[in-house]
C-alpha cells in the first residue's frame, strides 16, 4: 500500500458496522476502472451495478460513433452526384451492423471484467448498486440477490456517471420507448423513428437512424435543435439537418400511445405523429440519488451533480467525485482528465494536488453535418461585455472546400481584441471535431491568436486552412 494511504481500522467508529475495509473505494468501473499502476499495492474495491466499463465503451461514445460512420457513408453515397460521379445506397443489413458494432464492445467490456474480477489480485469486485450509510461507508446490494454487503475504506472515488432522463409526458411509459441505452441493440431498422429531444444524443442517433434510411421525426421542445451552441451553428445545423429529417419544434408532446397496430403515436403541438420506435433524448441525469450521496455527508447542485472543487476533491475529506456525476459538461474527454487528477491527489496525499484547468472543454457533435466548439459563443461573448472581433471562414472560401463541392460548412473564431487570446471557436462541417484542435492547445496554453496563425504553417490544400482563416479574419 502507498505510504499515503490509511487503514480506516484506526478510524473506525465502534457504533457503526464498517464491515471489510479497504484502502479504496470506486464507485463505477467507467472512468473510474483507470486505475494508475501506482496503486498496484493497495486494497481496492470496485463497486459496478450495471455493464462492466460504463457507459462511454458500453451505450454511449464508442458505439454511437461506430454507427455514425456508415450513416456518414450511407449519406455521401446519396449525395455524390454534385461529384460527378453516380453511387448508390442500397440499405443497411441494420443486424449484421448492430454485430459487428456489439461483437467488438461486449467482448472488451467482458474482458475488462474478467481482469479487475480475476486477473487483479489487489482488487475486489462487487456486481451491485452502492449507497452511502455513512462515512465513506457502503452498503452493496449485490446483482445476483446475495447478502448485502458492508464495505468501507479511508478514500472514495465516486465515479459513478448519469441515467437517461424519463420526461413526465403521459402515457410514454405505459408505451414504452428506447433511451440511448436500448436504441443501438434494436432488431431491424424502424421504417419510422420518433425522437424526443433535440441535443445530442437526438440529432446525433437522428442522423444514423435516417441515414441509414429510416424516416426520422425529432420533436424537441426548445425553438431549434441544439439550443446551447452558437446560435449561427444551431441555425445552419437545422437548415442541413432539416432536409433529412422532420423537425418538430417548441413544443413538449402531450401524449403517447401504442396503437392496435403496434405503432406508437405522439401528440406534439397538436398533431398527431405516428412511427415504429421512439427514442427519448431529454437529457441524463447524475446517479446520486442511487448512491444516497447525502448520507455520506456530501453536498449536491440543484441538479445533483456532487460539489467537487478542481482537484476532485469532495467537501467530505477522503472522497473525491468524477464525471457526468460531478461536472455539468457529461463528456468523456473530461472525465478521463477528472480520473487522472483525482487518482493522482488520492495516491499523492503528501504532495501539491493536481488541478484540473475548465478553460477549454471542447465538444463535438458527430452528427451530419459535424459540429464542434470550444469557449464562449457570440452571444456570451457580447453578454460578457468582451471587446471581440469575430473572424469567419466558409469552407466554400479554401481549396479543398472547392473539393468538396460545399456550401454550407464554416468556422468561427471569436477574438478578445483586448488580449488577442481566442476566447471561442464554433465549426460546422465534415471533420469539424478534428479541425478544432489546434484552437484548443491555443486557448488552454494562451498562445495568442496572432501566434497560431501567423507563425505555425497549416498544411496546403488541407481543410485546416479553413480555421487558419477563420483565425486570420478575426485578427
Ligand atoms: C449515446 C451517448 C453518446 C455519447 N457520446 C459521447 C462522445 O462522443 N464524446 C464524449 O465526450 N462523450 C460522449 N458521451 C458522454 C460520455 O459517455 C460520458 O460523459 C462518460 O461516459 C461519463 O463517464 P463516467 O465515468 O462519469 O460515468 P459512466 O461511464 O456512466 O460510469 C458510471 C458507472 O457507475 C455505475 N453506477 C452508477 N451508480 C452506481 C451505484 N450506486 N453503485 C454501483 N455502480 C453504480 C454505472 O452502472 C456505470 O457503469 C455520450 C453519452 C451517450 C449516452
Ligand atoms: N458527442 C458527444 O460528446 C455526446 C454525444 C451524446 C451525448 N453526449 C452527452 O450526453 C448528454 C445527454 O445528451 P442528451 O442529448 O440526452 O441531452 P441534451 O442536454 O444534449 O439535450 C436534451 C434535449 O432534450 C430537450 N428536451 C428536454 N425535455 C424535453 C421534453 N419533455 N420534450 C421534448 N424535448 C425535451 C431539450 O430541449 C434538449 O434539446 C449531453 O449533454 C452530452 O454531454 C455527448
Amino acid at each position: 500500500m502507498s505510504e499515503n494511504a490509511t487503514n480506516t481500522e484506526t478510524e473506525s467508529d465502534d457504533a457503526i458496522d464498517r464491515g471489510e475495509v479497504f484502502d479504496l473505494i470506486i464507485i463505477g468501473s467507467g472512468s473510474g476502472n483507470s486505475i494508475p499502476e501506482y496503486f498496484d499495492d493497495w486494497k481496492i474495491a470496485i463497486v459496478e451495478r450495471g455493464v462492466y466499463g460504463g457507459t462511454c465503451l458500453n451505450v454511449g461514445c464508442i458505439p454511437s460513433k461506430m454507427f455514425v460512420l456508415p450513416a456518414d457513408k450511407a449519406v455521401d453515397a446519396q449525395t455524390s452526384a454534385k461529384l460527378n460521379i453516380d453511387t448508390q445506397f442500397n440499405g443497411a443489413d441494420f443486424a449484421a451492423l448492430r454485430d459487428r458494432v456489439f461483437g467488438r464492445i461486449d467482448s472488451i467490456s467482458e474482458g475488462g471484467r474478467d481482469y479487475r474480477a480475476n486477473g487483479s489480485p489487489n482488487i475486489t469486485l462487487f456486481e451491485g448498486t452502492a449507497r452511502f450509510t455513512g462515512d465513506k461507508v457502503f452498503e452493496v446490494a449485490m446483482n445476483d440477490g446475495t447478502d448485502l454487503v458492508t464495505i468501507s475504506a479511508s478514500k472514495v472515488l465516486i465515479a459513478a456517471g448519469a441515467r437517461p432522463v424519463t420526461p413526465p409526458i403521459p402515457g410514454l411509459v405505459e408505451t414504452g420507448f428506447h433511451t440511448s441505452d436500448t436504441i443501438m441493440r434494436l432488431d431491424a431498422l424502424p421504417d419510422r423513428l420518433g425522437i424526443i429531444g433535440g441535443g445530442f444524443i437526438a440529432v446525433e442517433m437522428g442522423h444514423v437512424f435516417s441515414g441509414l434510411g429510416s424516416k426520422v421525426t425529432l420533436m424537441n421542445r426548445s425553438e431549434g435543435v441544439l439550443r446551447g451552441f452558437d446560435h449561427e451553428i444551431s441555425e445552419r445545423f437545422a437548415e442541413v439537418f432539416g432536409e433529412r429529417v422532420d423537425l418538430r419544434y417548441g413544443h413538449v408532446p402531450t401524449q403517447v400511445s401504442r396503437l392496435d397496430d403496434g405503432s406508437i403515436e405522439i401528440i406534439v403541438g397538436g398533431e398527431s405523429v405516428i412511427v415504429d420506435e421512439l427514442l427519448v433524448a431529454t437529457g441524463r441525469e447524475p446517479n446520486s440519488d442511487l448512491l444516497e450521496v447525502r448520507a455520506g455527508g456530501l453536498t449536491c447542485h440543484d441538479r445533483g451533480t456532487i460539489d467537487v472543487d478542481d482537484t476532485m476533491a469532495t467537501n467530505v475529506e477522503g472522497v473525491w467525485a468524477i464525471g457526468d456525476i460531478a461536472n455539468n459538461y457529461q463528456l468523456k474527454h473530461l472525465a478521463n482528465a477528472e480520473a487522472k487528477v483525482a487518482f493522482w491527489n488520492i495516491a499523492h496525499s503528501d504532495q501539491e494536488p493536481r488541478r484540473q484547468s475548465y478553460k477549454a472543454v471542447p465538444s463535438a457533435v458527430f452528427s451530419n453535418p459535424q459540429v464542434a466548439h470550444v469557449g464562449l459563443t457570440e452571444q456570451q461573448a457580447i453578454d460578457q461585455g468582451i471587446p471581440h472581433k469575430v473572424g469567419k471562414r466558409d469552407y466554400a472560401g479554401t481549396a479543398y472546400g472547392w473539393a468538396l463541392v460545399d456550401e454550407t460548412s464554416f468556422a468561427k473564431v471569436i477574438v478578445n481584441t483586448e488580449t488577442g487570446l481566442i476566447i471561442g471557436a464554433h465549426i460546422i462541417g465534415p471533420q469539424a471535431a478534428t479541425l478544432i484542435q489546434p484552437i484548443i492547445q491555443a486557448m488552454e496554453l494562451d498562445t495568442p491568436a496572432a501566434t497560431i496563425a501567423h507563425d505555425v504553417f497549416y498544411i496546403h490544400p488541407a481543410l485546416t486552412e479553413v480555421v487558419e482563416n477563420a483565425i486570420l479574419e478575426a485578427l
